[in-house]
């Protein structure tokens, strides 16, 4: 692993480190924030899965969470979207390929050969980040924005005893019904629908739904309200009897203004159970 930066930040410390990665076959890089505990002892970890088109730094830089993980003594993680590098393949649709993982093991050509971020996300990165860094384990958390929403809702339902609990901005919250999602399994994971039902929150959460607290905001002016279906993931919520909370944000769009409006409260919500 190699360091790219390191910034003093909110008392901690804001890094960003390479690696090269198994499961993806290339260099990964993701940031992370460590609170001023972390010199003392391992803290709690909070993983934040991105958006399409995004990388590592879009959430570093502008969904304001170190200040208010750094007054919570929570670790922040920030993973990179997609495999990277030129010889990964890509598509010109900003939806598929590179900043478009979908958070899922392809298995079909031209994208298997690198596009493992279940993989990297389930076991590789927090194999790694929990050798270097003074995080405890035992204690995570993860939430996530629009693809990263629904990145984070599939590892919790799908890790049970993994993560205490699961929050999204705009999730895509039911991918196998919208072309956010439709279009991306049939590439990765091929024509079979049966290999996409793992990849659905709302079919997750009709079947087993999560052990623990859930919180969900959605912006009611989100540009791309049609193609996340959030009125599939509330109603499969209210019919699990599901532990949590859905917040329809009035005049609230899809952009990193609405995610660094509530990030207090959901990096707030993550501390109650973490803290336990
Ligand atoms: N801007 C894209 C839409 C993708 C988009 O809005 N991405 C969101 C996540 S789904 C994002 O976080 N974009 C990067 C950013 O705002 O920094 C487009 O070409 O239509």
């Amino acid at each position: 692993m190699k360091t790219v930066s390191e910034n003093t930040c909110f008392g901690g410390v804001q890094g960003v480190y390479t690696h090269t990665s198994k499961s993806c076959a290339c260099d990964m890089t993701f940031g992370l924030f460590l609170p001023e505990e972390a010199t003392y002892g391992p803290v709690p970890v909070l993983w934040y899965l991105s958006g399409l088109t995004c990388t590592h730094e879009n959430a570093m830089v502008k969904a304001g969470a170190q200040g208010w993980a750094a007054e919570q003594g929570i670790a922040l993680i920030f993973p990179d979207t997609s495999p990277r590098g030129e010889d990964v393949a890509d598509d010109e649709a900003y939806d598929l390929g590179k900043g478009a993982g979908f958070y899922v093991n392809a298995t079909q050509d031209p994208w298997k050969r690198h596009f493992q971020m279940w993989d990297y996300l389930a076991e590789e990165l927090p194999a790694l980040v929990a050798d270097n860094f003074a995080l405890d384990m035992e204690r995570q958390a993860i939430t996530g924005h629009s693809m990263g929403g629904h990145g984070a809702l599939t590892l919790a339902m799908s890790l049970p005893g993994r993560f205490v609990s699961v929050s999204a901005f705009a999730p895509i919250a039911h991918p196998t019904a919208s072309d956010w999602g439709r279009k991306q399994f049939a590439a990765y994971l091929g024509a079979d629908d049966s290999t996409w039902t793992p990849h659905d929150s709302t079919l997750l959460m009709r079947d087993r739904g999560f052990d623990g607290p859930v919180l969900i905001d959605q912006g009611a002016d989100d540009q791309f309200f049609d193609l996340l279906k959030p009125e599939s993931l509330a109603g499969a919520m209210a019919a699990r009897r599901q532990d949590g909370t859905f917040r329809m944000q009035k005049g609230y769009d899809h952009s990193y203004f609405f995610v660094s409006t509530f990030m207090e409260d959901h990096v707030g919500f993550h501390a109650e159970a973490l803290h336990e």
